[in-house]
């Protein structure tokens, strides 16, 4: 018999790449997420919607007496850094209470697997690079701190009541299905790669830059770029290796390469043949000097091997996307 899997925030960038991947290897999918940044359209009509907020215990008390859940994805977060900065009780209460309110749903129901979308922001300025697994965690911004608080709770708790859980830390997700069927639509988009292809299309006039004057080699931040659906595949392996009886286990997840925003932008312009005028702005808040991940222990341990590792093929991915649905999932 299929294995039913809930996916929180299925309707987001990453959660309907995770939807879609999970239908494609055969699970039967649930998805719990209240629109707030998500897109009803981008959830695959095979997996069953219920629309309600992470943090409304009845709402997941309902979903679970009504399906026969094996595991839950988490992806429901926000995640934008200098929003975080500007509003951090917004994170703390959604993140945070979002956590709580389903570990407490999860254990009333019995529940005993938990894949978790955790984040590279919770290592803030790195000592060392790339990040191994277990540096040291000291976050510089509000929602890295959430995702650490999250990830400290989900300790506690499998120690309590034997919720397993494994926690990804991803790098910086990028990329989009390779036929342009679904991708990055966020509103308002912050992220680099679809403000540069926005740039490129003429959406936006010129691209900012912000700040040069980062511990770095050209001076732009340096970030560790990881196609989607490489990450997806990581949660499949994830939910196998605690369903196979193995203890609960935090990885990191990125592609062991970085790529400054300066390179970003070049690589950009490549793939889309296009100028995209850019230009050096202020520093945004909450931004650390380099972010790069050691993912051997993902590799090694869950079996996780990504098969985007080129940057020209994840701008590519994204801009096939970007060309079809300039205007999103508004197309
Ligand atoms: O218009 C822009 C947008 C971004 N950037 C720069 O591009 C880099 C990447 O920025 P993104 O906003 O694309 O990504 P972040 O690294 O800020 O954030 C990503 O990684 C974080 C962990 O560090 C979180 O997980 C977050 O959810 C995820 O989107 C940063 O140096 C940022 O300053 C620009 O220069 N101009």
């Amino acid at each position: 018999m299929k294995q039913t899997v809930m996916v929180a925030g299925g309707a987001g960038y990453i959660g309907s790449h995770m939807v879609q991947q999970l239908l494609d290897e055969d699970y039967d999918v649930v998805v719990a997420d209240n629109l707030s940044t998500g897109h009803q359209k981008a959830i695959n009509p095979a997996a069953r919607f219920y629309e309600g907020d992470t943090r409304d215990k009845q709402f997941l008390q309902q979903v679970f007496q009504k399906e026969d859940i094996t595991a839950v994805i988490h992806m429901d977060a926000f995640s934008i850094v200098p929003e975080s900065v500007k509003d951090p009780l917004k994170y703390f209460d959604n993140n945070v209470i979002g956590m709580i309110a389903l570990l407490e749903a999860m254990r009333d129901q019995d529940i005993k697997y938990l894949i978790f979308s955790s984040t590279a922001a919770a290592f803030g300025n790195p000592q060392k690079t790339p990040i191994p697994d277990d540096a040291p965690k000291d976050p510089i911004n509000p929602y890295g701190d959430s995702k650490l608080m999250m990830e400290k709770i989900m300790k506690w708790v499998d120690q309590a009541y034997g919720i397993k859980y494994v926690a990804l830390r991803y790098f910086n997700a990028a990329g989009a299905m390779a036929d342009g069927s679904m991708g990055e639509d966020h509103t308002p988009e912050t992220h680099l790669i679809p403000i540069v292809l926005k740039t490129a299309i003429g959406q936006q006039a010129t691209l900012q830059i912000y700040g040069d004057d980062y511990n770095t080699p050209d001076g732009t931040n340096v970030r560790d770029y990881v196609h989607i659906l490489d990450l997806a595949k990581a949660h499949i392996l994830a939910l196998k290796y605690l369903i196979a009886g193995n203890p609960s286990d935090i990885f990191n997840l990125g592609s062991s390469t970085g790529f400054s925003v300066k390179e970003i932008v070049e690589a950009a312009r490549k793939v889309t043949g296009k100028e995209i005028p850019a230009k050096i702005a202020p520093r945004r808040d909450g931004d650390p000097d380099i972010l790069v991940a050691d993912s051997s222990r993902a590799r090694k341990i869950l079996g996780w091997q990504p098969q985007y590792d080129n940057i020209h093929d994840i701008v590519q991915t994204a801009w096939t996307w970007k060309q079809k649905h300039p205007n999103g999932y508004n197309d």
